[in-house]
């Protein structure tokens, strides 16, 4: 493959964000639950999360670590590409990055969302701020494309298979005889089934993961490796469903049924941020104490070197594409690379009705 990353002039980290301070956090939460009907009480208790880590989310900070590690990759390979970085929900937003980027004389920016997974929350949603963002620049926005979920990536599922393996090292008697518990959030089930419409699911691209590191593990190591998916931080109405079980219960379920040990492997997240840090680092630590479970929480692939260069490779294959180069999306697992453009009505929460949001990376509306 051409080491070339023509026809883009640079690249865009496009993030969650989060408060850096404690007077940030009430201001983010509104931004990021506007028009979402989640009860005050889940606010409240979600603003104590940030507030007991300073009101400062870990978020910002392995953001600007991605960055450097990005950077640093192209670097190393000689590859010119600037990296910028905005969020969705709190500073740098997107859009004042893009007129930045703009200025300094970036037209066609290729963007990598920080979510390994397509749902709404982790593709669609990200889709329609940066049309909004290009929107509200006019004649001043870049042209933007977007990298694919990179969920089935080779180096995103090497990188957390060794961190699986590093954290399970930990245990008595290590890997064999314990149970891998692979978490990811908990979404709506009509975010689910949004997700399943043009292809794979939230659910099933999890699945797939999941069955992609068991068989690496049972190879590397000869033994089978019992495990299960399981989902944190769920939120929202408690009257409306969302994906079971919580990690927290089924910890208790693998308690009664005589489980001594587990690792829990955050597949989900692509950094330690706050669902890591409170979610599991905390609560099902102390659930899993509390039954009397051993267990440790693998590391989440950050910035380790498999992933970062797997993301490299991912832009320059991209690239090429956009060359008029045949150049393949490599994949481990069962499911195949996901397309470059979005299908028409992928992950759109009211499917099948105009929602009249205009999105990027592959437009239905
Ligand atoms: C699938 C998924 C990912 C994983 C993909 C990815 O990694 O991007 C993700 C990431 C994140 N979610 C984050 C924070 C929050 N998410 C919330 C609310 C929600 N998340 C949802 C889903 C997801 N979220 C959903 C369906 C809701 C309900 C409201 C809605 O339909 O949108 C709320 C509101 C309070 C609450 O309800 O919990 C907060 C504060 C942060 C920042 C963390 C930090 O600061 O370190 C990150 C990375
Ligand atoms: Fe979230």
């Amino acid at each position: 493959m051409t080491q070339n990353v023509l026809p883009y002039d640079a690249l865009l980290l496009c993030s969650f964000g989060g408060p850096n301070g404690p007077d940030d956090v009430i201001p983010f939460l509104k931004n990021v639950t506007a028009g979402k009907g989640i009860p005050e009480e889940r606010l409240a208790e979600v603003g104590e999360h940030y507030h007991g880590f300073g009101g400062r989310s870990p978020i910002n900070a392995q953001n600007l670590a991605l960055v450097a590690a990005l950077r640093a990759e192209l670097d190393a390979r000689g590859l010119r590409l600037p990296v910028v970085w905005g969020n969705r929900n709190w500073h740098p937003y997107t859009v004042d990055t893009l007129r930045d980027a703009r200025a300094f004389g970036a037209t066609r920016i290729l963007t990598l969302v920080t979510s390994a997974y397509a749902s709404y929350s982790g593709s669609r949603q990200y889709r329609e701020h940066l049309a909004a963002a290009v929107a509200e620049l006019g004649e001043e926005a870049p042209r933007i494309d977007l990298l694919r979920p990179f969920f089935n990536d080779p180096g995103f599922v090497r990188a957390n298979l060794e961190a699986i393996e590093e954290s399970a090292a930990a245990l008595d008697g290590g890997l064999p005889g314990a149970h891998l518990l692979y978490v990811t959030h908990s979404i709506p089930h009509t975010m689910q089934d949004a997700s399943a419409v043009t292809g794979p699911g939230y659910r099933e691209q999890h699945e797939d993961v999941r069955a992609t590191i068991d068989a690496a593990l049972a190879e590397r190591h000869g033994v089978a490796v019992e495990s299960s998916l399981a989902y944190c931080s769920r939120s929202g109405d408690p009257r409306t469903p969302w994906l079971e079980p919580d990690v927290n219960d089924r910890i208790a379920e693998l308690a009664a049924a005589g489980v001594r040990k587990i690792v829990i492997a955050p597949i989900g997240f692509v950094s330690d941020h706050m669902e890591v840090a409170f979610d599991l680092d905390i609560e099902a630590m102390e659930t899993a104490a509390a039954h009397g479970v051993a267990a440790v929480r693998a590391g989440t692939v950050g910035v380790r070197r498999v992933f970062v260069s797997g993301l490299v490779d991912m832009i320059l294959e991209r690239a090429a594409r956009e060359r008029g180069e045949a150049a393949p999306s490599p994949t481990v697992g069962a499911l195949a690379a996901f397309p470059d453009a979005a299908p028409p009505g992928s992950c759109r929460m009211r499917h099948g009705e105009p929602t009249g949001i205009p999105v990027l990376g592959g437009d239905d509306d």
